[in-house]
């Protein structure tokens, strides 16, 4: 069974869904690890998954990027989601350009390219490589090809993992500006509890293939979770005091 991208709702449409996810089903094997899942995410909306280690996060966002069959349920999305990984995927014999409005079919391809790497603060690097690229700057490209395809949905898998701390800042900053932006609905998965606090509108924990805690941040922009609240519900035991 593969995602089912069906025109429920217009792709144009200021708000409305930007995936619906209901009753999913992924298993390996013998082994469940996505069970009758339910989940929607709106355009504008930023959601952060949690979970603990091998809990299902990529396998759900792979499973809503329709890279994998499932066994059960249904995913309805208005159009296909765009992905950016951990490691930026870029075509080291490509330059930038040709990379981000790769599958593109558009005569102004590049000058799509080129608004684009603009917003990232890569305007200048158009027909640079990848491989003269720092490991921040390699995902702001992967970001750019990402809306280039100006997606309805947007899914994050740990893109700032490997960054370093200042780094993984700035594209906070920059990530949360370019959602406000162009208001795909995201669905971030992330392994840091901080960068959720700091980014989601909501916050998710999966258990047991299916999503067991939900946080919404406050309509102001300041949320009442705390840190050790968050990690409580990860089955973390902190000692910090907030
Ligand atoms: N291709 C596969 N074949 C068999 N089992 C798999 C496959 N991919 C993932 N799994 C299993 O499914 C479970 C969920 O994996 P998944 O990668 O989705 O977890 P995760 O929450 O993203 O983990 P992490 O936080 O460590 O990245 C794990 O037990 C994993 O071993």
């Amino acid at each position: 069974m593969n995602v089912h991208v069906a025109p429920l709702f217009p792709a144009s449409s200021e708000s409305g869904p930007a995936v619906v996810v209901s009753n999913l089903v992924r298993s390996y094997g013998r082994r469940v690890v996505i069970e009758r899942l339910n989940l929607r995410i709106e355009r504008g909306e930023f959601v952060a998954l949690l979970g603990e280690s091998g809990c299902g996060k990529t396998t759900l966002l792979r499973a809503l990027a329709g890279l994998d069959t499932i066994q059960g349920g249904r995913i309805v999305a208005p159009r296909r989601p765009a992905v950016v990984f951990q490691e930026h995927r870029l075509l080291p014999w490509d330059n930038l350009w040709r990379n981000v409005s790769l599958g593109l079919q558009a005569s102004n391809a590049r000058e799509r390219a080129a608004e684009a790497l603009t917003e990232v603060g890569l305007g200048d690097r158009l027909d640079d490589w990848p491989r003269n690229l720092s490991g921040g700057q390699a995902q702001r490209v992967a970001l750019a090809r990402a809306l280039v395809q100006q997606p309805e949905l947007l899914l994050l898998d740990e893109p700032f993992a490997a960054l370093d701390a200042l780094t993984r800042i700035r594209m906070h900053e920059l990530v949360r500006e370019l959602v406000a932006n162009h208001q795909p609905g995201v669905l971030l998965v992330t392994h840091d509890v901080d960068e959720a606090i700091a980014l989601a509108d909501r916050i998710l924990v999966i258990r047991n293939g299916a999503i067991a805690f939900e946080h919404r941040a406050a309509r102001d922009g300041s949320t009442s979770i705390s840190r050790a609240e968050l990690l409580g519900e990860l089955g973390v035991t902190s000692h910090s005091p907030n």
